[in-house]
């Protein structure tokens, strides 16, 4: 990774770790289904992710990269293998995990402030400590003259800057990401990329996104891991070796943007097509 600056204040450094901060060592997931049978959603899924590292995570739809995420967040136990977060095996929610899903998480009844602010709250963060900080975050990710607004009176990228906020606000080590940006139009995603790169610069915080948009995935990334059609595994780690900091719709233009974007396609068709074809003979 290059070109990281100092950590802006409020923003946690790397701890001081020398394994990988995240690490899946042939990490299995079976769900008991509805008909009293099992479905292996994952299969000996073996990952390192090291601190400060952006990772993206691609796949076909439903091959199981939420469940993956579940299994690191301690949402979901695995069923088999080991699941580690900060060298200790996952049991429960691990400490200093934040998280951004496609839905937003800000309730409704409250103000861009209280609802940025509340992750300290919850915390036992005094109020108005807990206040100032939230105004500096809103103010860092751009909001600042919206603190008395409620979420309905927010655009949808206006929202995600919250979302942004509310998960930045308690200096995660170790981010999750669900396709945050999926469900905004192309010009306000490339906008909330870029934020992101800014915002995640120097904080020292590991990154595991997923995405279905191969553009994205390899913009923001370091590594982009490509996964198989379920049950999911890894089919192949492709290394993003392209300069920071990086502007979106910049980078994507580039010759090696290009490469890149070749390799990850050529792992990726199969298992698109795999996954097709399932579900053609689903419908069939
Ligand atoms: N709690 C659960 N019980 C039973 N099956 C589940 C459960 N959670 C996930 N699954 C199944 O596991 C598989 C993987 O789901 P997952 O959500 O991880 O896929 P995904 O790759 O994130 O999907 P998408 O690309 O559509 O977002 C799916 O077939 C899903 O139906």
């Amino acid at each position: 990774m290059t070109q990281r600056t100092q950590p802006p204040a409020g923003v946690a450094s790397a701890p001081p770790q020398t394994g990988p901060v995240i690490r899946l060592s042939g990490a299995t997931k079976t769900f008991e289904t509805s008909a009293g049978g099992e479905f292996t959603a994952l299969r000996n899924v073996t990952l390192d992710v090291n601190p400060g590292e952006f990772v993206t995570v691609v796949g076909p739809t439903g091959c199981g990269k939420s469940t993956t995420l579940a299994l690191v967040s301690g949402l979901e136990p695995a069923s088999a293998g080991g699941v580690e977060v900060a060298g200790q095996p996952v049991r429960g929610i691990p400490a200093g995990v934040g998280y951004m899903f496609q839905s937003d998480a800000a309730l409704p009844w409250r103000t861009v402030l209280d609802n940025v602010a509340l992750g300290l709250r919850y915390r036992g963060v005094g109020r108005a400590e807990a206040r100032a900080r939230a105004r500096d975050w809103i103010a860092r990710v751009g909001l600042a003259g919206f603190e008395k607004y409620y979420p309905h009176q927010l655009s949808g990228g206006m929202r995600k800057r919250v979302a942004m906020a509310q998960m930045l606000i308690t200096e995660p080590s170790i981010i999750l990401m669900d396709e945050p940006f999926g469900a905004l139009d192309v010009q306000t995603r490339e906008l909330m990329q870029d934020e992101l790169l800014r915002l995640w610069a120097g904080s020292g915080a590991a990154v595991v996104f997923v995405t279905h948009d191969l553009t994205e995935a390899i913009a923001l990334a370091d590594r982009v891991v490509v996964m198989t059609a379920a049950p999911a595994t890894v089919k192949a780690d492709v290394r993003v070796d392209l300069p920071r900091p990086r502007r979106v719709e910049e980078i994507r233009l580039e010759p090696a943007f290009l490469d890149i974007y070749r390799d990850v396609w050529d792992a990726l068709r199969e298992e698109v097509e795999i996954s097709r074809m399932r579900g053609a003979n689903r419908v069939a």
